[in-house]
């Protein structure tokens, strides 16, 4: 079945529809009334996998998507334009530039916890570099994979992007057939069971993966600021979010203070109990409800703590005193528990993240930017926000990735284009002018190779470039004095061609 689905995929893409930019640019507008169409059954769907609220479900998933294709389709016939190169003097009266072509077949896989965006947005960058893509949402996320299962066909090509569902033994099958690249999103682990299948057939991946994000909070800040922004960056969608803040590294003496400040916030978005606010969302399911709740055991929790297994409730925590080698501290959270670790400075807490992993996200708050600058510069991570959290997500212009176990590779905007298409060098000479050719033609001589190094490289002493522009500022010199013009600028040619047989024979 599997092998079917991409043969098909394959032979569509074959017939070269998908390469035509009307044809792109029309199923990335079907695309946009499929998502506009179906606001409330994907309203629904969101809702039933993971609580989220309506708002949310709209802010979080649709906008993004939406926003992305108008801006895809804006720039496209921009991006896919032939892409004119500078020359150099031997390719002066060439064609030359990069095409922008199509890799061919490429299968997308998405993560449940935005299981609408994280699909849909690189399928985007996909069809906008025209490609056939086999659409695996994530099987976690039911609601929503049986959505997409059901909707896409009714509004995007069904030959050249088919939506295959279900888990890991459906998506080995698929790993066993050939792509021409491999777009996955999720967990480091698995990451490295897709770049395994890749490697069989040569596959290129993009791996948008996870990690520990740390925060830092200089004690020198805004902690009311810097509260609020961590408390919204680290429990919205329950703590999964790829690049939730997922500790904070702070000096001991504002320990207190940040407590106080998230309780407070903690009250005002979500009231005095968050069970109960339709803007809390819930942990997907029950093993993960189990796994976020065995990363509490041995803490010291400063708030919440509270949960509830038959609805996979788990209330907003903040854990304090955290040691460097807790449990929690050892895997990504991905959920709505924040530990808090204490450093003495801003060297102690550079130390600390790289003794870890590289994250995808990194957040640093401080009142003096130096700070900020000194943490980006001797640190490493997939992007990075000063003084707020998830901004650099937002920015099309930024590519959206990791780097060493958070990813490979990135994506968003024209950065998605890129990454799925293949930018083709292409050179077309006349056939004429073969007179210039002489010099990479054998025998090979000296003065052949002083012509190739200052024609390819522009290399060549300053007194043979002065020798070689001789000739043409005789001429010039000529011209000025009309009286003598073509006697004088006879003789200056003939002069500086004698001076450069010379030099170039004094130097073979
Ligand atoms: N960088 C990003 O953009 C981004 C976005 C969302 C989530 N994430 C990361 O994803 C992780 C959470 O997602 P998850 O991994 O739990 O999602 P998941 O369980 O939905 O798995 C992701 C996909 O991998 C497939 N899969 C699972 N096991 C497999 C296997 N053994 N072989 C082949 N395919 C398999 C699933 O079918 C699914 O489609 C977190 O680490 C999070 O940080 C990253
Ligand atoms: C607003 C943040 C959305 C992030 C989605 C991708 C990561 O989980």
């Amino acid at each position: 079945m599997m092998k079917k689905i991409v043969d098909t995929a394959r032979q569509a893409f074959a017939t070269a529809r998908s390469r035509s930019l009307d044809f792109r640019i029309k199923q990335l507008q079907a695309m946009k009334t499929m998502i506009i169409e179906n606001d409330s059954e994907i309203r629904k769907a969101l809702k039933a996998d993971l609580h989220k609220s309506e708002c949310a479900a709209y802010s979080y998933e649709m906008m993004g998507l939406l926003a992305e294709i108008e801006l895809i389709i804006d720039n496209l016939h921009k991006w896919a334009a032939p892409q004119h190169v500078k020359k150099n003097l031997t390719t002066m009266g060439d064609d030359v530039y990069i095409n922008y072509e199509p890799l061919g077949v490429v299968l997308v896989i998405g993560a449940w916890n935005y299981p609408l965006v994280v699909v849909l947005q690189p399928v985007v960058g996909a069809i906008a570099a025209g490609n056939a893509v086999v659409i695996k949402p994530s099987e976690v996320a039911e609601h929503t994979a049986k959505l997409l299962e059901k909707i896409v066909p009714r509004y995007l090509d069904k030959e050249l992007y088919p939506v295959v569902n279900g888990g890991v033994p459906e998506t080995t099958k698929l790993l066993a057939e050939r792509f021409d690249h491999i777009f996955y999103t999720g967990n480091t682990s698995v990451g490295k069971i897709i770049m395994q299948a890749a490697a069989k057939f040569l596959t290129p991946v993009t791996l948008e993966l996870g990690g520990k994000s740390p925060c830092y909070i200089d004690k020198d800040c805004d902690i009311d600021i810097a509260s609020r922004r961590i408390t919204w960056g680290k429990f919205v969608n329950c703590g999964q979010t790829c690049i939730a803040p997922d500790y904070v590294l702070c000096d001991k003496s504002i320990q207190g203070k940040l407590i106080e400040k998230i309780k407070e916030t903690l009250k005002e978005f979500y009231g005095e109990n968050p069970k109960e606010s339709q803007d809390y969302e819930r942990i997907i399911n029950q093993r993960h409800f189990k796994r976020v709740l065995g990363l509490l055991q041995g803490e010291k929790v400063a708030i919440g703590g509270e949960h509830d297994e038959s609805s996979c409730y788990i209330a907003p925590t903040v854990l304090i005193d955290v040691k460097p080698n807790a449990k929690v501290m050892q895997e990504e959270i991905f959920g709505p528990l924040l530990p808090i670790i204490t450093v003495k400075d801003v060297d102690e807490a550079i130390q600390f993240i790289n003794q870890k992993e590289k994250p995808l996200a990194l957040y640093a708050f401080a009142n003096d930017k130096k700070i900020i600058k000194k943490i980006i510069s001797q640190t490493s991570s997939g992007g990075v926000t000063g003084n707020d959290v998830f901004m650099h997500f937002t920015v099309a212009e930024l590519p959206f990735g990791g780097v060493g176990n958070s990813g490979i590779g990135a994506y968003h905007g024209k950065h998605s284009f890129d990454t799925f298409s293949h930018k083709r060098s292409c050179l077309i000479k006349s056939l004429s002018m073969e007179g210039v050719n002489k010099l990479r033609y054998p025998p090979y001589t000296q003065k052949k190779v002083d012509w190739a190094k200052f024609l390819l490289m522009g290399k060549v002493n300053k007194k043979k470039l002065g020798l070689v522009l001789l000739p043409f500022v005789a001429v010039v010199a000529a011209v000025i004095l009309k009286k003598y013009r073509w006697q004088l600028a006879g003789r200056g040619l003939q002069l500086a061609f004698a001076v450069q047989r010379l030099c170039f024979k004094q130097d073979q």
